[in-house]
């Protein structure tokens, strides 16, 4: 055990517990941590239904429950219900819905399900986006719209499915189609007008991506006039991918936005020769303006689909003796990666995940380490790749524990053969270039849920799951952490020893992100969403055939077995101790 110092959460983060979850990130550090103690490793055991309710939808729910006040708030994949729940009232019987009404086309364009990953709540308003590429405000005491501004275009294969992040005023997103060659981009909108202040790019000239004289990168190969054109072949950085779907997280005391970058378009690496900025990494940015401030790039050159689009959580710790306020960021390339989240120099970065792929990261140039064995050539199969396209880990999120002072990890353990081939750019269809065939890593279990040590870079339990884990987690000053399994078991372990303390099924796998209140009543409550889905789930949700172990992208040749154990489903359940 390290007697050293844990790293804490910054100020910023750890505000008095007032018993709601208003963002999904549960605050601008990204911890989803919640200091409510009411459930704790002895009385968990003890968790029962307090209600559920069907979002009437069945495909993949992967947003997180919302409760401000007495209301609780909860978004449904396409067609992007939001529904109200009075927490006041017995059984939390629906005050309103508001239906966005999106586009059904916009289903056939979305890459990995129609899934949306939440709404989010500032200043008496619910943000969210729709699969068709708007971002709508709506008034959270009445369910009215307050505006709707239409993003991107679906016949260009542009869909939204992230959740804003809201602050200064400004609604933060980005659009997704990473698979149909869009060229990725963050927005801000003004919160009360649903009008553009502010767009940047990430391919292309630097005017576009908003590099000036305040950009000041941590690593000689990200400093250059116009690297968003001269890293890629000529005009490819226009279907160049580099879309911003994920996880955002804000530093208020250092006034930037960090944002991560998709995967460059296509998958096939030997379209673009490069390094293809500015994808695959992570960009602060003044939220001001837009302007960035600094860059990494997690994986240059990206060679499997590494989106870098992950959670992005905020911490101070000691490192080397100094005060740092740092970047925590579990990558798909397999690394967890410590930043130094002033400058963009990476302190750290350590496998979370058995690799065959990539050998390491070297901390002087920042830059990932290939393995040339496993790099894809035209019309070649190339066998036992780890980790896989979608990653050692996917979009869903990790929780720190302000109490542990660890970072709890829902990831994968699989591998992959791969098979580059020549793709066309058509507009609106799918620009990827790859036959892919995911199976389980070493150990024969595709999920795995980790406890880490950040400042030792080591993990310190893990628990082995039959399937991938696509369910984010949710750490409580109970000691209690908590997360879900695509075969459909919601799960309380105990923070320290990673001991299961408590597990309920429900209807579906689950693919959701718990998160935690304290009701009217003054209980402590835990809300999760079941309905299985995603990439990952897409077998299930979108009723793939299993003898095509090359449909949803490969990932069905994993899956297969999904279908024996579960079907879909739309529901919410929500737990307190009798
Ligand atoms: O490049 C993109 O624009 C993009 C978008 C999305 C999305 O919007 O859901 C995913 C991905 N890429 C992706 O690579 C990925 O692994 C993924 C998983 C999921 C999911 O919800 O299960 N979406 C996405």
């Amino acid at each position: 055990q390290s007697t050293l110092p844990q790293p804490s959460a910054p100020p910023f983060a750890v505000t008095p517990e007032d018993g709601q979850w208003s963002i999904p990130q549960k605050n601008f550090a990204s911890t989803r941590y919640s200091d409510l103690s009411e459930i704790n490793t002895d009385n968990v055991k003890s968790l029962q239904v307090a209600f559920t309710f069907s979002t009437g939808v069945n495909k993949g729910q992967e947003s997180a429950p919302l409760v401000v006040g007495g209301t609780m708030y909860v978004l449904s994949p396409y067609p992007n219900i939001l529904y109200a729940l009075d927490l006041t009232r017995p059984g939390a019987p629906m005050k309103w819905q508001y239906n966005p009404k999106p586009a059904a086309a916009a289903q056939g364009v979305a890459c990995c399900d129609v899934v949306n990953r939440g709404p989010t709540f500032a200043n008496g308003r619910i943000f969210f986006t729709t699969l068709d590429a708007h971002v709508v405000a709506v008034n959270a005491e009445t369910g009215e719209e307050v505006w709707k501004t239409k993003l991107g275009d679906i016949n260009r294969g542009e869909t939204m499915t992230m959740a804003p992040l809201v602050a200064k005023d400004k609604v933060f997103v980005g659009i997704s189609g990473g698979e149909y060659g869009v060229r990725g981009w963050i927005q801000a909108l003004d919160a009360n007008t649903g009008q553009s202040v502010w767009k940047a790019y990430n391919t292309g000239p630097d005017q576009d991506v908003k590099i000036g004289p305040n950009f000041k990168p941590f690593y000689d190969s990200d400093k250059g006039k116009d690297l968003g054109v001269t890293t890629w072949p000529a005009d490819a950085w226009q279907q160049g991918g580099g879309t911003v779907w994920g996880w955002l997280s804000y530093d208020p005391d250092l006034n930037l936005l960090y944002h991560g970058t998709g995967n460059p378009g296509p998958w096939n690496p030997n379209q673009r020769p490069g390094d293809n900025k500015w994808t695959a990494g992570i960009f602060a940015r003044d939220p001001d303006t837009g302007e960035a401030r600094w860059f990494y790039q997690t994986a240059p050159h990206d060679l499997h689909d590494w989106d870098n689009i992950n959670e992005l959580i905020l911490l101070d710790m000691e490192w080397e003796g100094k005060p740092r306020k740092v970047l925590v960021h579990p990558g798909r390339t397999g690394f967890l990666y410590v930043i130094d989240r002033t400058t963009g120099e990476v302190l750290s970065a350590k496998p979370f995940h058995a690799l065959t792929a990539v050998t390491g990261v070297d901390l002087q140039t920042g830059r990932i380490q290939y393995n040339s064995e496993k790099e894809p050539v035209n019309n070649r199969v190339i066998r036992d790749i780890c980790p896989t396209a979608p990653g050692a880990k996917d979009w869903n999120p990790s929780a720190f524990s302000h109490k542990t002072g660890l970072l709890y990890i829902p990831h994968m353990n699989m591998c992959m053969d791969w098979e580059s081939v020549e793709p066309n750019y058509i507009a609106g269809t799918p620009y990827v270039g790859a036959e892919v065939r995911m199976y389980p890593g070493p150990g024969g279990h595709m999920g795995e849920f980790t406890a880490w040590d950040i400042r030792e870079g080591k993990e310190l339990w893990t628990i082995n799951e039959r399937f991938p884990l696509w369910s984010g987690a949710l750490a409580t000053a109970g000691d209690v952490v908590f997360y879900g399994t695509m075969d459909g078991w919601f799960k309380a372990v105990h923070a320290r020893s990673g001991e299961v303390l408590w597990q309920f099924k429900v209807d579906s796998g689950i693919i959701g992100q718990p998160t935690t209140y304290r009701g009217p009543d003054g209980k402590q409550y835990v809300a999760i969403l079941s309905g299985v889905g995603g990439w990952a789930g897409a077998i299930v949700s979108g009723d793939l055939d299993p003898r095509d172990g090359t449909a949803a992208k490969g990932f069905a040749n994993a899956m297969r077995e999904l279908k024996n154990v579960t079907t879909k489903g739309g529901t919410l359940y929500v737990f307190k101790l009798p």
